[in-house]
């Protein structure tokens, strides 16, 4: 692991875990639907470029989330989603790689497998568009881009402070993710984005990472220099049970739109 800093009970637990899981057999060979472009059509369309999660629960969740995880993500790119995230993550996540391969043959658009990939084996579990790779948990971080990129990857490389940021640039990661959530309180705070992403080279896809739970939020997100936001917990709204996935997805890819930011204003009124 690349830093001794403090961590969350639950994030050691899922660090455990994840090294007790072996990974599969033969090495992936993945042909990857591209992210950048997937992104960019989501803009060109009006839509705000958002990766959707499909997230049955977490340490941080109020409840589980039981339905068929490939009409979870019908239903969210319904809603406008760019792409869509699986937590694959099966002890605190309640996710499976089966659900991730069953989602990508059911949508179009690319696939991100979230876990906690800490070797070269533990790619080798499901194909997907793009594989996460967290610089707080890896060794390393270059060796492990280019091992997910000769597979046929496009990996997000995961960064919470500025010291990573620079790590993901030199390790020739472009695609950054942000993520909002610290991971020794697992507490959301978006000034994590806003004060990492102005270091950040413009030719780098950034992503917003996690607390992102209002159309105010997103446009928050974007006026900080958000490429595209990633949204689990507001989109599975895991307390309400059979909240309306589609909706609460359109409600976010919808949050540049005039009609969304009147109706916004009106609420807050
Ligand atoms: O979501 C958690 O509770 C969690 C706990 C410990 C480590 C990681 C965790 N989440 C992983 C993620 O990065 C998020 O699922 C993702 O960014 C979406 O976040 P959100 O929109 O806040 O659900």
């Amino acid at each position: 692991m690349n830093s001794d800093t403090e961590l969350a009970p639950a994030v050691r637990s899922i660090l455990e875990a994840a090294r007790e899981r072996s990974g599969g057999e033969g090495v992936v060979a993945v042909e990857a639907r591209s992210l950048p472009e997937a992104l960019a059509d989501a803009e060109a369309d009006g839509r705000v470029p958002v990766i959707a999660e499909v997230k049955p629960t977490s340490p941080t969740a109020e409840g589980t989330r039981d339905d068929d995880p490939v009409e979870l993500a019908r239903a969210m790119v319904d809603g406008g989603a760019a792409a869509i995230s699986v937590l694959t993550e099966p002890t605190h996540f309640g996710g499976s790689a089966e659900a991730l391969t069953r989602i990508r043959e059911a949508v179009d658009v690319p696939v991100l497998r979230k876990d906690f990939v800490l070797d070269e084996a533990g790619m080798d579990v499901v194909e997907a568009d793009l594989l996460l790779l967290i610089v707080r948990f890896v060794d390393d971080l270059e060796g492990l881009v280019a091992a997910a990129r000769e597979r046929g990857f496009q990996p997000l490389v995961e960064v919470h402070d500025r010291a990573e940021l620079e790590t993901a640039l030199e390790a020739g990661a472009e695609i950054i993710g942000v993520n909002n959530r610290d991971l020794a309180r697992l507490e959301v705070d978006l000034e994590t984005f806003e004060s990492v992403a102005p270091h950040a080279p413009d030719d780098v896809t950034l992503l917003a990472e996690s607390g992102v739970s209002s159309p105010a939020d997103v446009r928050r997100m974007r006026e900080a220099g958000a490429d595209a936001l990633l949204v689990g917990s507001a989109i599975m709204d895991h307390g309400a049970g059979d909240s309306d996935v589609t909706a609460n997805t359109r409600r976010l890819t919808r949050a540049e739109s005039e009609d969304q930011a009147n109706d916004d204003d009106t609420t807050q009124t």
